[in-house]
């Protein structure tokens, strides 16, 4: 019950959660102390550290991580926290003498470099009194703080969002050189938290004790609950202090006199007033209670996020105000609130009619006005060509372009940029593709206006036409992005029809056998989608060398890089046999995600010598399936890939097992991987580091509405590129050269053989030295003589004896016995020997078979 409460809430079980149970952290805020002093560096330098509010002991044990061996480390909390290694804990109140006088006791005279606060009262009276309470315990740790620190020294405290936030910033200001607020990734952004780093302390000798006054520096609460004009309140010695009306006015998006720290607003009084952005800017949300309200509710315009969004305005960024002003237009528009503006032409006309000009003065103006429209459609075409070329650009780029001849013929120079028939321009293509009958199929005609109603339309050239031809442009846009989109699953499907080993990859896939390291899935990871994004683990497991994500697709990319360069476009000319295929084709395909598409089945020629040229690739899935159609696309099993998929087909808690294990087999058999090894023994990294630039760019990306064929090929290219050193790829080399220089099976056979001949040769020379030495006709010099004869024989490689061939032909024909002048061993052979004596051998093979060939 309380684990699934623990899902729900902010979804607290986040990567960050993971990461510090995974590293033995007690807390996951341990992460913001990290980030922080990644980003500020003060924790390596720093010999002394207070750590106020310290509990449970996160915070703790990162300072005692990465602070020098030997240097002097408090916490102080509520509660008692359990041991940290070189860590001195106190349990106190951080408000009172006491605390004060156990730090002096246990620090001396000894000054502290930083001062952490990561405090929060127990909270969960009302909102007002909640920040007031965290306020004043920020000024409470300042105040110690103050006391300890040395002059330069840091002080990084947490505070929230609230009206005194302001005020606490200045008083920070008045004490330190530097003060930054930021906000860490791993300080979750519904949380109103925000970490203040103040650096260089100034030490001033005397500080004003007003400054570390909760009545001096904030409002008071309970004024603020009755409603007390400030300027009247006693307690309210801000004045004093800061001059109000300078530096408070609407700085925290609240009213002077307004003490409500939370408001709600009507969604009524959103859409009605006239400055909707101020109306944001003050509420912390937006209700929706009348029976006109509940119905805005409904409408399609207000999507979940939309609705989301109302509930905590002071969360949002900037994309979602604007979608939040957008709706509100979109309302405005539905209650006949908003209209859209009046095409200027008409406005023209009517002004042009009430007055009363001679003709001369007319023809004048008529001239002019339609001078001022012929620049302004200029100007428009020309932005428009300007945006259409920095588009094509950007997809170029991106290598999302996609010409959409595909199977029809189109000149080359479509391919030229920002021409009218340019290639890119999905608009202009679809109504090419429509001419020819091509997949317009899926934009229908009726959505489709002909060319000659475009063209009246682009003469007429008034404003709302241009937005509308822009609407009906997006619509269409993504009218063919879908086609597009169709297509590519389409190409999928035929490659998976084609290609045996796409097809088990897809099956593996589906399998689930193969996961991609798309983060470590605790039990409790409800999200599955979370991990393929939380793309930091691919990071991390490359940098363990175990694998990159992206390289089961590449096993299948490498071996057809060869056969398209014989033949770039297959699909391109399966869809057009007769002609050549055209350029803007052989550019699509030529992308990677069309590697895969297999070679029309009429094509045997250039089938084979694909077949050739891929005969070495490197998956054994042939065997595993046994699908002789598809065999003569793959050989057989480097050792290698095998373990790497044997690493994969593990269940997720073998996972780390069965990477060790790969390791240790196979060592580390990329640069990458070589390179972050090294870099963690000779501690130039550490692994902390390492997951932390896991989370990078990379990891949260956000897919959704892309297409697939994009996503695909995103997958494959855009990744972190991990650094590599010469000296990693050395070892690489090294190591490839040692296995290449080791000996094949066959002469390893043949050194086993000759090992075993020299073993039975000296067994055989002991047997015989044996024999003589039991000899007693012999005298023992003899003997010894003799073994010593044997022996070298025996331990003498066999001289392989050589037999000298003699053709019976010439003045050897007919002759018997010895040939004149032929010593040692010979045989003599003539022209048929060689035949008779294979019949010969045959015949008796024949023989020993009995009748069973029969
Ligand atoms: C968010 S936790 C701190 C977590 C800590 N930074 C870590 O990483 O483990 C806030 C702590 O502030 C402590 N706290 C609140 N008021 C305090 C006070 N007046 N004196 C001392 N500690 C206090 C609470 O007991 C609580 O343990």
């Amino acid at each position: 019950m309380g684990k699934a409460k623990k899902k729900t809430g902010k979804g607290r079980l986040d990567k960050y959660y993971k990461l510090a149970k995974e590293q033995g952290y007690r807390a996951r805020s341990a992460f913001k102390l990290i980030q922080l002093n990644k980003k500020y560096d003060f924790l390596e330098s720093a010999r002394c550290c207070i750590d106020l509010c310290a509990a449970p002991g996160g915070w703790l044990q990162v300072a005692s991580k990465y602070m020098p061996t030997n240097s002097v480390i408090v916490g102080v909390d509520l509660v008692p926290i359990k041991p940290i290694p070189r860590v001195v804990t106190f349990v106190a109140d951080i408000t009172t003498v006491h605390c004060r006088n156990l730090l002096r006791g246990e620090l001396k005279d000894w000054k502290a470099d930083v001062v952490l606060h990561d405090g929060a009262p127990n909270v969960g009276t009302a909102w007002v009194q909640d920040a007031y309470a965290q306020s004043e315990l920020v000024l409470m740790s300042l105040k110690l703080a103050v006391g300890f620190l040395a002059k330069g020294g840091t002080f990084i405290t947490k505070v929230f969002r609230s009206a005194d936030y302001n005020n606490l910033i200045w008083v920070f200001s008045q004490l330190f050189a530097k003060v930054e607020a930021t906000k860490p990734p791993s300080s979750r952004d519904v949380s109103a938290e925000i970490f203040v780093v103040c650096r260089e302390f100034l030490a001033p000798k005397h500080i004003d004790p007003k400054f570390l006054d909760p009545k001096h520096v904030f409002k008071d609460p309970g004024s603020a609950l009755s409603g007390h004009d400030k300027g009247s309140s006693a307690n309210n010695a801000l004045a004093n202090v800061f001059q109000p009306e300078k530096k408070r006015r609407r700085r925290d998006g609240y009213d002077d006199g307004d003490y409500t720290l939370f408001t709600k607003t009507s969604a009524s009084e959103f859409v009605h007033n006239s400055e909707p952005v101020s109306v944001l800017g003050l509420a912390n949300k937006i209700t929706f209670e009348t029976e006109e309200e509940k119905r805005w509710l409904g409408l399609g315009i207000t999507t979940p996020d939309i609705k989301v969004n109302f509930e905590d305005l002071k969360v949002l960024g900037k994309g979602d105000f604007k979608a939040l002003l957008k709706w509100r237009i979109a309302v405005r528009e539905e209650l006949g609130l908003e209209v859209r503006t009046k095409p200027t032409a008409e406005f023209t006309e009517a002004v042009e009619i009430s007055e009363v000009v001679d003709e001369e003065q007319q023809i004048q103006e008529e001239l002019e006005r339609r001078n001022a429209e012929a620049a302004a459609k200029e100007k428009r075409s020309r932005r428009r060509t300007n945006e259409i070329k920095t588009k094509t650009i950007q997809r170029l780029q991106l290598q999302m372009t996609a010409p959409l001849d595909i199977g029809l013929e189109q000149n080359d120079a479509s391919l030229s940029m920002g021409q009218d028939d340019d290639v890119f321009d999905l608009v202009n293509t679809q109504r090419e593709l429509r001419k020819r009958g091509g997949i317009s199929k899926l934009v229908s005609d009726e959505e489709m206006p002909s060319d000659e109603e475009e063209e009246v339309e682009e003469m007429d050239g008034s404003e709302e036409e241009a937005v509308d031809s822009e609407e009906e442009r997006e619509r269409r846009i993504s009218a063919l992005e879908a086609d597009l989109d169709s297509m590519y699953n389409a190409y999928r499907e035929k490659a998976k029809e084609r290609n045996a080993k796409y097809r088990v990859e897809a099956a593996r896939k589906e399998k689930g056998q193969l996961e991609e390291w798309g983060g470590l899935k605790g039990e409790d990871d409800e999200s599955g989608n979370d991990s393929s994004e939380d793309g930091g683990w691919e990071v991390v497991a490359a940098a363990k060398g175990v694998g990159d994500p992206s390289s089961d697709e590449s096993d299948y990319d490498e071996p057809i890089s060869g056969w398209k360069r014989k033949r770039a476009n297959p699909a391109a000319t399966k869809c057009n046999d007769a002609q050549p295929p055209s350029r803007a084709t052989q550019v699509w395909f030529s992308q990677d995600i069309f590697k895969e598409v297999g070679e029309p089945d009429d094509d045997d020629e250039h089938e084979h010598e694909h077949v050739d040229m891929v005969s070495n690739s490197s998956l054994s899935l042939q065997d595993d399936q046994g699908d002789k159609s598809s065999a003569s696309d793959f050989e057989i099993v480097p050792a290698e890939s095998r373990g790497d998929t044997d690493m994969w087909d593990v269940d997720g808690d073998n996972v780390d097992q069965a990477k060790q294990a790969h390791i240790q087999t196979y060592g580390l058999t990329t640069a990458e991987a070589v390179t972050l090894a090294q870099q963690l023994v000779s501690r130039r990294t550490t692994k902390t580091h390492l997951l932390n630039d896991g989370f990078n760019r990379y990891s949260l990306n956000d897919k959704e509405g892309l297409p697939s064929w994009f996503l695909d090929n995103e997958a494959k290219h855009y990744k972190p590129n991990v650094p590599i050193t010469k000296e990693a790829v050395a070892i690489l080399r090294a190591r490839q050269r040692a296995l290449d220089s080791r000996p094949i099976k066959k002469i390893a056979e043949a050194k086993g053989r000759k090992k075993l001949r020299t073993a039975q040769r000296v067994e055989r020379a002991i047997k015989r030295a044996e024999g003589v030495n039991a000899t007693a006709e012999m005298s023992e010099r003899e003997k010894a003589q003799q073994i010593e004869k044997l022996m070298r024989k025996g331990m003498a490689k066999g001289k392989k004896t050589e037999v000298k061939v003699i053709v019976a032909k010439g003045a050897h024909k007919g002759i018997k016995g010895r040939p004149r002048g032929v010593k040692g061993r010979y045989a003599m052979v003539d022209a048929r020997m060689k035949k008779e004596v294979r019949a010969k051998k045959r015949s008796e093979k024949a023989k020993g078979n009995g009748g069973r060939r029969r």
